[in-house]
């Protein structure tokens, strides 16, 4: 059983994994970020390192499919391959901080790598407002996530939106999370298993 949770930054992806990888007894592949050696310097100068921070999302997004492929556990992923791509990459090329020769360069290694990608058994899609997503980055307090702008957060939803109106790679399950708060609320994460349990009837 391979699941996804996919959302924008500070939706509460790796929180969310992090219970249901426990709750579960399932493996937890998280994103690359505290040893990401270009992310800080990306939010800094987001038009001089976003194709060398792409590239390296890539790579280690392509690593973690590997190794769900190989090692046939169930697994909880933090963020598809998919969001590298089809959000971030193409919302930097639409803001003009990725130029299109490197949008381009970045789309073909991309588009072979996907040919070797299987979807996850479940995408869980968290959808939150953009004042909720800011509220959430500063409570985790990344000191370089400061920078982050409003509209860079907006643009992100509108792309996500898109691509979830358009997921039809396997199971999607969308929740709305600004109203839930399953760190605390013990009945806020049973409504998210039971939402899980109803989509996977019969894989489980
Ligand atoms: N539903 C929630 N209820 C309460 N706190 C949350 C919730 N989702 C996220 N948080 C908090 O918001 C911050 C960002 O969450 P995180 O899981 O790191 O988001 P993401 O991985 O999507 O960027 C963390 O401090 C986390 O504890
Ligand atoms: N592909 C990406 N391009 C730019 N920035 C990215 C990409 N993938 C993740 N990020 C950033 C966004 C956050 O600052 C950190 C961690 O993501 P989060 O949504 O908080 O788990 O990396």
């Amino acid at each position: 059983m391979h699941i996804a949770v996919t959302g924008n930054i500070g939706a509460g992806k790796t929180t969310l994994t992090t219970m249901l990888s426990k709750h579960y007894g399932w493996d937890a592949q998280f994103e690359d970020v505290d040893h990401n050696p270009y992310l800080e310097d990306f939010y800094e100068d987001m038009s001089k390192w976003s194709f060398a921070l792409q590239i390296y999302f890539l790579g280690s997004r392509f690593r973690q499919v590997k190794e769900i492929r190989e090692s046939g556990k169930n697994i909880v992923q933090d963020r598809t391959i998919y969001e590298d791509a089809y959000i971030f990459a193409e919302n930097l090329n639409d803001m003009g901080l990725l130029t299109e020769r490197d949008f381009n360069n970045y789309s073909s290694v991309f588009h072979l790598m996907k040919s070797f990608v299987s979807a996850p058994d479940l995408l869980i899609y968290l959808k939150s407002d953009v004042p909720n997503l800011v509220k959430k980055i500063y409570k985790r307090g990344r000191d370089y996530e400061a920078s982050i702008s409003i509209e860079y957060l907006s643009k992100l939803n509108e792309k996500y939106e898109k691509w979830i109106s358009n997921y039809k790679e396997g199971k999607l399950l969308i929740i709305e999370v600004d109203d839930l708060d399953f760190v605390e609320r013990p009945e806020d994460f049973g409504y998210i298993l039971e939402k899980i349990e109803a989509e996977l009837h019969g894989l489980f």
